[in-house]
């Protein structure tokens, strides 16, 4: 995705602190998203991720730190901003008796005043029910929806205004992989083809991968990491390992430098090289070696990496 740098972030949090009693669990996050980006926030299980999205959502007041969202802040924002804005929350629970036809249609229609040449609002129901696969449950009861049908209509309420910023609380809980292949793909066309800027969280490291821009690891009440997944696994662990094979022998080298390496392998044996491959470390390596280091104490300086 290129993007215009003199462009003000969509999304600008600074020194975000959430204190529930005395458990301080947000302890001062610095946070961007830029337009038309796709960041994944990622944290262990009570981190504070769902706490910081429901703060920009404009659901929960912060304890401290200032909060700009699309320019407002969501504390005090109005309907109009709200238009600006998708949320997909747990599933929908209300109006069971309805189909999903008629609940989007329904909540289609707040939508309408807020329509603009350049997006015009609501999305076409027909069309989002085949977006997000729900074509065929169109008419059934919502009750009578498996979990992952379920989930499905959440996205669908999510987007139905056609939101510029989509904030997502892990989407795909209880989805099967087809269905998540065909959600990253959606997510791939509203940020190249919409321009949409997209929040979410999960705990499904290749959907991070896959999907994002830009990660964000929250730990320890603030954001220890900040770049895209390639940048963030060389810069924790900058080892890679190249392997070959050459008159049938395997070889294994580590290095810092994979790819002087790799050319001065193909200078020195050429066509004898087969089978090469490159391992670098994988996110999952990367997020555990933040996330132990700051358990054992070590208060990590913010890695952020080019991007
Ligand atoms: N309303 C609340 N009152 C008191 N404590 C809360 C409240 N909401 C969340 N917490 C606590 O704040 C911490 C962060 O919760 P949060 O749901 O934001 O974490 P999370 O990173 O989204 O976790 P998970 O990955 O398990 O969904 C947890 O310890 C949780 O118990």
């Amino acid at each position: 995705m290129t993007r215009n740098v003199s462009e003000q972030p969509v999304v600008r949090v600074r020194g975000l602190r959430m204190t529930y009693g005395t458990h301080e669990v947000l302890t001062g996050v610095d946070l961007d998203v830029h337009c038309g980006e796709v960041v994944c926030l990622l944290g262990p299980n009570g981190a504070g991720k769902s706490t910081t999205i429901e703060v920009l959502e404009g659901f929960r007041l912060p304890s401290a730190g200032e909060v700009r969202v699309l320019g407002a802040d969501p504390a005090r924002a109005d309907d109009a901003w709200r238009a600006r804005v998708g949320v997909v929350l747990q599933s929908w629970r209300d109006h069971p008796r309805w189909t999903p036809r008629r609940l989007l249609t329904h909540l289609g229609g707040f939508y309408r005043p807020y329509s603009t040449p350049e997006r015009p609002r609501p999305h076409d129901v027909d069309r989002l029910l085949e977006t997000v696969g729900l074509t065929d449950d169109a008419d059934r009861r919502i009750a009578t929806l498996s979990g992952g049908r379920r989930r499905r209509l959440d996205v669908a309420v999510g987007l139905v205004g056609r939101p510029e910023l989509l904030f997502l609380d892990e989407p795909t809980a209880g989805f099967d992989p087809e269905a998540r292949r065909d959600f990253h793909d959606l997510v791939h066309r509203l940020s190249d083809l919409e321009g949409t800027s997209v929040l979410l969280t999960t705990h499904d490291l290749g959907e991070a991968e896959r999907l994002a821009d830009r990660i964000l690891i929250l730990a320890g009440g603030r954001i220890v990491a900040d770049g895209s997944a390639d940048a963030l696994n060389r810069q924790v662990a900058a080892t890679s390992e190249v392997r070959w094979t050459r008159h049938g022998e395997r070889f294994v080298h580590a290095t810092d430098e994979p790819t002087p390496f790799v050319r001065r392998l193909f200078e020195q044996y050429g066509d004898e090289v087969a089978d090469l491959e490159v391992h670098r470390a994988s996110l999952e390596d990367t997020y555990l070696a933040m996330v132990t280091r700051h358990q054992s104490g070590v208060r990590p300086e913010l890695v952020e990496v080019a991007r």
